[in-house]
């Protein structure tokens, strides 16, 4: 059927369905890693959508896959204010300091402290906010007051929702990684173009971001794992595990390897396992994150200027690839 057959009713019919089937295939692919129909089913239904787009501009809507693939080149990018600061987070480097860190908790606590364990994602932290189910604003941690709004970049990332399953308010934050092997194609299409490399996916991610044409971020690749709610208390949610799978259900990516620990065995048991799987993953981790699971705790016992009293980060030791690289690099 022509364009010009089309009456503005039937494009109408047509694109709601094909925009609804494209964002369901997205969220299946991108952020269950799930998908259902092949590339070729895909693509020709966001030709179709694209077509009908052109055909009919009054049609287009902002949560569009079309509105994904960027195309404009930022002046620059605007300052934004956190005005729930993004901390930062502790670190230790053993299972010793690691026990004394649980053992103070417990002390300064009535109830027995479980953790929720989560991977540590190797990327760079950032804040999404939406407005009754529409994303609104993306930015990065910055000092973690003041970061920059990178909206227009974040649009391009196909595991961000550009609506959410409900039409509610509120912002969540995450991690934004490079998975290992688009940093890998990324680095080799860079270095036969005679460009600079970028020295692990975290900092690709960093500059993914960082880019002003944001067609170009497009087409970085880029993931997420969405890790914190702001403000639980008005969904409800009285655990960090609780939390992660409301973000879940409202169409965020997560992590599926986080894990409610009871005590440093189980916790020692987590640590062991993952560094023992780090280099099967598919993104890279330096270490994992554990938190209080009740959102009480975190109340009872507060933040320092800097950093959560509920929360530590574990940083496993660099392994033998990264030393001999630092080796390599130390003699030349
Ligand atoms: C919400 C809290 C503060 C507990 C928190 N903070 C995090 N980070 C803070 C420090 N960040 C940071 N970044 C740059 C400079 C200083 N700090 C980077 C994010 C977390 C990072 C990860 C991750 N990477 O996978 C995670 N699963 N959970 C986190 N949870």
């Amino acid at each position: 059927m022509s364009n010009q057959e089309t009456t503005l009713e039937e494009a109408t019919h047509r694109i709601n369905q094909l925009r609804t089937d494209l964002i369901e295939w997205t969220r299946q692919y991108y952020v269950l890693d799930q998908p259902t129909v092949e590339d070729h089913v895909y693509d020709e239904s966001y030709r179709q959508l694209t077509e009908l787009e052109q055909a009919f501009p009054s049609l287009v809507t902002p949560d569009s896959p079309t509105q994904r693939v960027g195309g404009q080149v930022l002046p620059g990018f605007e300052k934004v204010t956190h005005e729930i600061p993004m901390l930062s987070l502790g670190d230790v480097f053993s299972i010793e300091e690691l026990s004394e860190f649980d053992q103070r908790l417990q002390k300064s606590v009535e109830s027995e402290v479980s953790y929720n364990a989560e991977l540590k994602i190797d990327g760079l932290a950032i804040s999404l906010t939406y407005e009754n189910g529409v994303f609104i604003k993306g930015s990065t941690r910055g000092d973690g007051t003041i970061g920059e709004d990178i909206t227009e970049n974040l649009k391009t990332v196909k595991s961000i929702p550009l609506t959410l399953t409900e039409p509610i308010s509120l912002e969540v934050r995450g991690e934004c990684y490079m998975p290992t092997k688009a940093f890998i194609a990324l680095n080799k299409r860079r270095e036969e173009a005679g460009e600079a490399t970028f020295a692990n996916p975290r900092n690709a991610a960093a500059g993914s971001l960082r880019q002003l044409n944001t067609s170009e971020t497009a087409q970085r690749q880029l993931s997420t794992f969405i890790y914190y709610l702001v403000n639980p208390e008005q969904l409800n949610v009285k655990t960090q595990s609780e939390a992660l799978e409301r973000l879940t259900k409202l169409g965020f990516r997560t992590n599926n390897e986080s894990r409610v620990t009871n005590n440093m065995t189980e916790i020692s048991a987590y640590i062991a396992e993952y560094q023992a799987k780090r280099h099967d993953l598919s993104y890279d981790i330096d270490g994992i994150v554990l938190k209080a699971n009740l959102f009480a705790i975190h109340d009872e016992v507060g933040n320092t200027v800097k950093v959560p009293k509920w929360a530590i980060a574990y940083k496993f030791p660099p392994d033998e690839q990264e030393t001999i690289v630092l080796d390599i690099e130390w003699t030349v």
